[in-house]
């Protein structure tokens, strides 16, 4: 890229930064003047998501325009498992919760962390700097740490501390240790089971992610215990349930429905319908999931939602979604967060047993991450430029989503034209991507 090229792109994205900007502390004042604190996760308004992504995508390239490239690319290469690893640690020390005891301006010396967590006062340091440096946490001022905006996010939160806690787990650094040899092994390049992908490579085991959870573990007593990543992994799906499901619910237009059935096929212990039912009392709820999801599922709506039940707005059954479904003509069958862990032929399947079952009226909402590539789709919003279609690193954590997926169950998170190349095989069609605010979209499917 000659000079004149790089000088144009760097002020194209000064100003997409400075108008953008503006947008966000437009948005701030309002919020003030309203008198109501903004927390990350209450839904931003259209204008503010974008402004969220452009600022996001545009600084990142900025970066790569103005920086040397290996530094850049030691950078990276170094950087997400370094990150990782130094969130796990903050999580699993508690330190969030040990700084709530203070007061930010004040901040806990690294003497008195060190003896809280046992961990060697120097190299703890050494742990919490890197994590200043991105500005997960803040050195107020020397040798004295204190919870800023991101880390306070954390404090007493158990759902947001298992997502990081699982990320710096074991399981998940193994397996995508694996994932680079399996692409380039020949012999399993083109696997698509469940059981044939990197996960298994990294544990020895012939067994699906889902059963390999579920296995009790033996103990040093020799007792057997349930495996600690499955309740891990229920808590931080409940976060990232709680991350998208305000803008699934004010994106799409539940309202209109009516009295409607929803089915949630593989909808866990059913918590994005207690979302629903509160928000919506003319909905009629049924979900599916195997057997000891939907057993776990009528404790928590017993304790959580009584009424609910009670009104018999809720059923709860045990479904296989790879077999007839027996909910015949419902409004809508719901799939937040399936086809992503499955091959194509297996959503094929899927989505076949639910067309099967569907009338004119019924519809399929796939709530799912929709892949944008760089180059864009007409299916959905491009970028202004110079970003790339996708806003760049506004998008990453799509990519890398899709890779834990892949390295997992040999799942993938799809692009329109992949979801309606799945629809189609299904007798079904693509009628509508309605674009959440969020990380996830709803993909409508209809009977073709
Ligand atoms: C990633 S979780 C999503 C749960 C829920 N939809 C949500 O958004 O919280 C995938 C779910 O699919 C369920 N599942 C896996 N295989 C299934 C099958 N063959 N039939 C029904 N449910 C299944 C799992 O038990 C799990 O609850």
């Amino acid at each position: 890229m000659s000079a004149s090229e790089k000088a144009r792109q760097l002020r194209s994205l000064v100003r997409l930064l400075t108008d953008a900007s503006e947008i966000v502390i437009r948005e701030w004042e309002a919020e003030e003047r309203r008198g109501r604190l903004k927390h990350g996760n209450t839904i931003p308004s259209r204008e503010l998501y974008d402004a969220r992504r452009v600022i996001h995508g545009a600084c990142d390239m900025c970066a790569d325009l103005v920086q040397d490239p290996l530094s850049r690319l030691e950078e990276m290469s170094h950087g997400a498992l370094t990150l990782m690893e130094s969130l796990y640690l903050l999580v699993a020390a508690g330190i969030p919760d040990i700084l709530a005891e203070v007061a930010p301006g004040e901040g806990m010396s690294i003497c008195e962390l060190s003896h809280r967590t046992n961990i060697n006062c120097q190299k703890l340091a050494r742990v919490l700097r890197l994590l200043c440096t991105k500005h997960v946490l803040s050195e107020v001022r020397n040798d004295h740490f204190a919870n800023n905006r991101t880390s306070q996010y954390l404090v007493h939160n158990e759902p947001a501390q298992s997502l990081l806690l699982m990320n710096g787990f074991g399981v998940y650094t193994k397996t995508m240790d694996r994932l680079p040899s399996v692409l380039m092994d020949p012999a399993k390049t083109h696997a698509t089971a469940p059981n044939q992908a990197a996960f298994q490579e990294a544990l020895g085991t012939d067994l699906t992610f889902w059963e390999w959870c579920e296995q009790d573990v033996r103990q040093p007593d020799g007792t057997l215990q349930p495996n600690s990543l499955l309740k891990t992994f229920t808590s931080a799906m409940m976060a990232t349930g709680k991350l998208v499901s305000s803008s699934i619910i004010s994106d799409y237009p539940w309202a209109a429905l009516g009295p409607a059935k929803v089915v949630d096929v593989g909808g866990g212990v059913g918590s994005m319908c207690m979302e629903l039912a509160a928000k919506f009392p003319q909905l009629q709820f049924v979900v599916e999931d195997r057997k000891p999801v939907i057993e776990q599922g009528r404790n928590v709506w017993a304790s959580e939602m009584p009424q609910v039940v009670q009104d018999g707005r809720i059923i709860l059954r045990v479904h296989d979604f790879f077999h007839e479904q027996p909910i015949k003509g419902a409004e809508v069958y719901f799939l937040r967060y399936i086809l992503h862990d499955w091959s194509d032929d297996a959503c094929v399947t899927i989505l076949t047993r639910l067309r099967d079952a569907m009338t004119a009226s019924s519809r399929i909402l796939v709530a799912d991450m929709v892949m944008n590539t760089t180059v864009g789709s007409s299916f959905l919003k491009t970028a202004p430029p110079p970003l790339p279609a996708n806003y760049g690193s506004a998008s990453i954590f799509k990519n890398m989503q899709d890779l834990a997926m892949l390295a997992l169950f040999n799942g993938t998170e799809r692009t329109p034209e992949q979801l309606s190349a799945l629809a189609a095989r299904a007798g079904l069609k693509v009628v509508k991507i309605w674009e959440c605010r969020s990380l996830v979209s709803i993909t409508e499917m209809r009977l073709s």
